[in-house]
């Protein structure tokens, strides 16, 4: 059976559009303005293309995922705990260099990324050329160049969204080394997480998180861990309860 039911979140830095596209895309009226932290919780809207329901989650614009605030937290629970069919990253065009430490980032915890490059009317005022083609090759996932609040670039990304989600794009997201010492820490660590989560979370990221001592997400992966256990006992003493 096949499915036509998405979830896509928009994630990026505060500033960056996602509201904008969120609204167009959905046609909803997410509160947008010129000034930075304006989505505090995260929005839902929905909308339909070639046949398939989407439900587009317009995450709290963050500079990155770690713990350092509760906006950060909500960004990251629902990348990682939510797992969504496709992630699509707002980047700023005409900053390009600081908003890639964030797609950087999201590309560690998922791989089923698209990276769009919002404000390209502001970056093409300001004399900025980004070659799409050449930055897709280097992150290793579908890059969009677009303007969201001139709709362009709009039906190019619904198109690549439509592959994304039917398996029809393969991407080869770029790896983070991080030196010789923390590799192998990494190395280490991985199968402890394999053991104890399977391929519940990506287990580099997991590593990674918690060589930085991330207890906040320790905290959350523990919870979460405690509870799908309680519900699979719970199954599991429904099911032979049914069975007597
Ligand atoms: N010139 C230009 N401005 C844009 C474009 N897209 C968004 N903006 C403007 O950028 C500002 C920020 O847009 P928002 O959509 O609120 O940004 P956001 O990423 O949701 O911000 P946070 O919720 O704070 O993370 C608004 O003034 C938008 O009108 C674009 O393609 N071109
Ligand atoms: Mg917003």
């Amino acid at each position: 059976m096949t499915r036509n039911n998405y979830t896509i979140a928009l994630a990026g830095n505060p500033n960056t559009g996602k509201s904008t596209l969120f609204n167009v895309l959905t046609g909803l009226r997410q509160h947008t303005g010129n000034w930075p932290g304006k989505t505090v919780v995260h929005a839902e809207g929905f909308f339909t293309y070639k046949d398939c329901r989407y439900k587009l989650v317009d995450l709290p614009g963050t500079y990155s995922l770690y713990s350092n605030s509760a906006d950060e937290e909500v960004a990251r629970d629902f990348i990682i705990f939510e797992k969504p069919d496709a992630t699509i990253v707002v980047l700023d065009a005409t900053a390009l260099e600081r908003n890639l430490n964030l797609a950087l980032q999201v590309l560690e915890m998922t791989d089923r990324v698209i990276v769009c490059v919002n404000l390209m009317d502001e970056a093409k005022k300001k004399g900025i050329r980004i070659d799409p083609g050449k930055l897709s090759a280097s992150l290793g996932v579908p890059v969009i160049p677009i303007s969201a609040r001139n709709k362009e670039g709009i039906d190019v990304l619904l198109e690549t969204l439509d592959q994304m989600v039917h398996g029809k794009i393969k991407t080869d997201p770029i790896v983070v080394r991080y030196g010789p010492d923390i590799e192998r820490r990494i190395h280490e660590l991985i199968p402890s997480i394999k053991e104890l989560f399977g391929d519940a979370y990506p287990a580099r990221w997991v590593a990674l998180r918690l060589l930085d001592g991330d207890t906040s997400l320790l905290r959350a992966l523990q919870q979460r861990s405690t509870r799908l256990r309680k519900e699979a006992v719970s199954h599991a003493d429904h099911h032979s309860a049914a069975s007597v």
